[in-house]
């Protein structure tokens, strides 16, 4: 039944965007139009929307806009960062790699490109096919469709600067740096898009989407670790009667040093949930890190839930529900952070790791660290 209605979702939704492409005038100057672009298409990103998307609107506004582009479809995971990486190692790098995907292919294209040594200088852009989004919904809206994408694409008047994370292995050297535009996850989150983009993929994406959130609230795990991380500027809330739904931030000068590094500031656990957001849209209609933003100087937003005896299931489903606007932030139960950086020790070797979506190993020496690099990818949006 879930497939015939991802069917039904999928041909009303190719219809509508078809009409939308007919009617659509190309824009007169294109920055995107001077330049080498190579498209990478996940065929498999949602419920297997690549290749519509694809043939149904980018390549159509692509021709129609002057857009001489190659193509790549990916038939595996990891082709995206292989082939980004070759193409960044091309004797004349390309100038622009359009993703046709989800966040997950995303974070291979930008992991490619710079294992390919281009580091953030070949511009990157995304197209949504996939089943989340966030980046897509963050650079051009909440719920844009593929179409409304490229529009803004075509029409940037060149790429922008944004902020990247970079998860490293303090204690293993040997592992190569992994690096993300959109959002670090460990506990309840990590655990939702575990499932999402392995186990339960089978389900299609409406399912998927609706029972996930079910199954971490129902397990309402806790897990045991620490985080030290350096707060980031702007921490006062901008005037004395500041309202905690205006200026969610939490006081980081409140918590205690750590013993390592003055410079930073410790968090015990357990936690609920932990994450790190460089963009607000966390896909799916959610604003978990509603106040990050793409470009914000090397900051990045670190929200916290820790597991008390308070935080029922029922007040874990309320705080889940609050997510779609932002609203969980302003509760008691959550604490948001500017940082910089931060160390996070997960206790037990528990639960998950992951970024945009993506499994990330467990460190091995007990620690990983997530550094936010200012103005270090250039993106078209
Ligand atoms: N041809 C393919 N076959 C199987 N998996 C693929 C293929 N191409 C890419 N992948 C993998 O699919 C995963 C998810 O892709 P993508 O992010 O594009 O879609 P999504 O998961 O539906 O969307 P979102 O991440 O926004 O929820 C990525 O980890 C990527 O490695």
């Amino acid at each position: 039944a879930h497939r015939l209605i991802d069917a039904i979702a999928c041909a009303v939704s190719r219809r509508r965007l078809r009409a939308k492409v007919a009617a659509w005038t190309p824009p007169g100057v294109s920055w995107i139009a001077r330049q080498r672009v190579v498209v990478i298409v996940n065929p498999n990103a949602g419920a297997g929307w690549g290749d519509c998307v694809y043939e149904d609107v980018v390549r159509p506004m692509l021709r129609r806009a002057g857009v001489e582009h190659e193509v790549v479809r990916t038939t595996c995971a990891g082709m995206a960062e292989r082939e980004a990486a070759e193409l960044a190692s091309r004797k004349v790098p390309v100038d622009c790699v359009l993703s046709v995907s989800g966040d997950g292919q995303l974070h291979e294209c930008l992991n490619g490109l710079r294992g390919g040594g281009t580091g953030g200088r070949t511009a990157l852009a995304v197209v949504p096919a996939g089943t989340g989004n966030g980046m897509s919904d963050t650079c051009f809206g909440r719920g844009s469709d593929a179409f409304e994408a490229l529009c803004s694409i075509l029409c940037a008047s060149g790429p922008t600067p944004v902020d990247v994370m970079r998860l490293t292995y303090p204690d293993e050297p040997a592992r190569t740096p992994r690096h993300d535009l959109h959002f670090f996850c460990w506990a309840a989150f990590a655990d939702h898009d575990y499932v999402t983009e392995n186990g339960w993929r089978w389900l299609g994406p409406l399912l998927k989407v609706a029972l996930a959130p079910l199954y971490v609230i129902a397990q309402r795990r806790g897990y045991a670790g620490t985080v030290e991380f350096e707060p980031a500027g702007a921490l006062e809330p901008p005037d004395p009667e500041w309202k905690r739904e205006a200026y969610p931030y939490s006081d980081a000068a409140a918590l205690p040093p750590s013993p390592h590094d003055a410079s930073l500031r410790v968090l015990e656990g357990p936690f609920w949930c932990l994450a790190v957001g460089n963009c607000p849209e966390g896909g799916s209609a959610t604003l978990p890190v509603p106040r990050a933003r793409m470009a914000d100087g090397g900051r990045a937003d670190l929200l916290v839930c820790r597991h008390t005896p308070r935080l029922t299931r029922w007040r874990c489903l309320q705080l889940f529900l609050m997510m779609e606007k932002g609203e969980h932030v302003a509760q008691p139960d959550v604490a948001v952070y500017k940082t910089r950086r931060l160390r996070l020790y997960p206790r037990g070797g528990a639960g998950h790791l992951q970024l945009s979506g993506q499994e990330m190993p467990m460190p091995r020496g007990g620690v990983v660290q997530l550094d936010v690099l200012p103005d270090d990818q250039l993106l078209v949006f």
